[in-house]
């Protein structure tokens, strides 16, 4: 399946940013300065704090806009005695698409490991939830030359026992270390390599069929000079932005990439 079949996807994640009435002002922004036609040829979602997300939910669907939201983590169980944590069902309940899993500020500072994002992956899916899934080599690794190893790992483990249906509604999303919060983007074939070996991996492992369908994106001091370059690449289906999507300006300007490119 041509790259031209699956739509883009610039998620921005928020990270611990922004409290819920700054929420709805960035969210009232991305909404006045993107139109329809923008918003449906690349899909706009915003992954907020927890804190924030039911006031996203009152602006979306209030005012029916067209951006769609999720959180940044979930409990691998549904309910129960786990104090602090946040389950699939709540997050469906807040009309949530996605949730973002083993993003690596998770793995290193919350020792999330393979098992456990394989957990929250299924605990995702099971409440209809898309997980944008993170993927990411340091900078040892990079250093080594295993990336591309290092990664396929870490996509077996955490697609571990799903079928091709539910691999359909994975997004990966492809976050070399090294290049989260940096400066230091990967260059457009850095990205490529290890997107390419990704699709490659689930079509071996699900089938070319469902490989096709499922979205790559590139994640790692991503910004308006420098999508079009990523966005360029044949198996690179968008981006997850930290630092950018904090400015309603920068984060337009990298939805409206398809303006950069044909120009
Ligand atoms: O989830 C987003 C990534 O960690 C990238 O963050 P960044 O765009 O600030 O480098």
């Amino acid at each position: 399946m041509p790259k031209a079949v699956r739509r883009p996807l610039m998620a921005g994640n928020w990270k611990m940013n922004l409290n819920h009435l700054e929420a709805i002002a960035l969210v009232q922004k991305l909404a006045f300065s993107l139109n329809e036609k923008q918003l449906t040829d690349v899909e706009t979602v915003v992954l907020p704090p927890f804190t924030d997300l039911r006031s996203v939910q009152t602006l979306v669907d209030g005012d029916k806009l067209l951006i769609g939201y999720g959180a940044q983590d979930l409990s691998p169980h549904a309910s129960g005695a786990y104090t602090g944590e946040i389950s699939g069902p709540m997050l469906a309940k807040l009309g949530c698409q996605y949730v973002a899993i083993g993003h690596s500020e998770r793995r290193a500072y919350h020792h999330e490991d393979d098992e456990l994002v394989n957990a929250k992956v299924v605990a995702a899916l099971a409440n209809d939830l898309s997980p944008i899934l993170c993927v990411g080599e340091g900078l040892d690794v990079r250093e080594q030359g295993r990336q591309v190893a290092h990664c396929s790992d870490q996509l077996d483990a955490a697609l571990k026992g799903l079928t091709p249906e539910q691999v359909e509604k994975v997004v990966v999303a492809y976050e070399p270390v090294w290049a989260i919060g940096t400066g230091k983007t990967a260059t457009p074939e850095d990205a490529q390599e290890v997107c390419g070996a990704l699709r490659q991996r689930l079509a071996d492992t699900f089938g070319q069929e469902t490989a096709d369908k499922v979205r790559i994106l590139y994640g790692g001091s991503v910004k308006a000079a420098n999508i079009a370059g990523i966005m360029a690449k044949p198996d690179v289906d968008g981006a997850l932005i930290g630092g950018a999507s904090l400015d309603a300006e920068e984060f337009v300007q990298i939805c409206r990439f398809p303006e950069h490119i044909n120009r």
